[in-house]
């Protein structure tokens, strides 16, 4: 069984085709990275998979229920995290209450350990009772990254997780990704690191004006010519 499956999905805003005919099966345990020039479509993408937009045509099924047209509460109850490029924590709560604040609608007696066991593997124990807004940028990255894990999603949807961190908090966030996934969860990885997509992700998708154009693993895709025209010949 897949955990996650678009059919021809697209979207247009106005006169831009934003996402045209995107077809895509993510298995179980499958770090799959999302790359492509700006404005190629990936975080349409994401916003459809979520619920933030409805597709105007083409259907979405995570572990096989279609979820096309879904609220985004819904589709996150049902198992599906991301995390944002800009974090969207509480910035005059603490660390450790902003991962509270996140199992609201989930395991909420279970929420205090699950809390230090995500502050615990994402190395944050000692910023636990530091406000949101004394965190450094990638500290924050990191956080957002935990509350997302405590609600145990089955998929989890990347945006850039790692952009602007330091080394250091790259190589925790890459730890974490691992063992999530040996433990069974799936990740849909947006990605400008090409060395971060390269370490991790098992398959890489390639998208240009909204379409998939190459498909494979990196070294499959870093021989394609379509890979090349989309980089190159657009000079991003
Ligand atoms: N809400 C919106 N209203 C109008 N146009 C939009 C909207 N969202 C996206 N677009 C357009 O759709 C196209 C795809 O944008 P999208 O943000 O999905 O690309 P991207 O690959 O994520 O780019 P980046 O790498 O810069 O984040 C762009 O032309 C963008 O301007």
């Amino acid at each position: 069984m897949s955990v996650l499956e678009l059919d021809q999905v697209s979207r247009a805003f106005g006169g831009i085709q934003a996402v045209d005919g995107v077809s895509l099966t993510v298995a179980p345990g499958e770090i799959v990275g999302i790359i492509g020039p700006n404005g190629s479509g990936k975080s349409t993408l994401f916003n459809l998979i979520t619920g933030v937009y409805r597709p105007d045509t083409g259907r979405i099924l995570f572990q096989s229920q279609d979820i096309t047209g879904w609220r985004p509460y819904r589709i996150a109850r049902l198992g599906v995290g991301r995390t944002f490029q800009i974090p969207t924590l509480f910035q005059h709560l603490t660390a450790y209450e902003n991962l509270l604040a996140a199992a609201v609608e989930g395991d909420w007696r279970g929420a205090p350990r699950r809390a230090d066991e995500v502050l615990h593997l994402l190395t944050l124990d000692h910023v636990r009772d530091e406000r949101a807004d004394n965190l450094s940028g990638g500290q924050q990255k990191l956080l957002e990254l935990g509350r997302v894990l405590m609600r145990d999603p089955r998929l989890i949807l990347l945006d850039e997780v790692t952009a602007g961190v330091h080394p250091r908090l790259r190589e925790v966030i890459l730890s974490a990704v691992r063992e999530l996934r040996d433990a069974g969860t799936t990740f849909l990885v947006i990605e400008h690191d090409m060395e971060l997509v390269r370490t991790i992700c098992d398959r890489i998708v390639v998208m240009d004006f909204g379409q998939v154009v190459a498909t494979g693993t990196f070294d499959e895709i870093a021989a394609d010519p379509h890979v090349m025209e989309a980089y190159l010949g657009r000079g991003v």
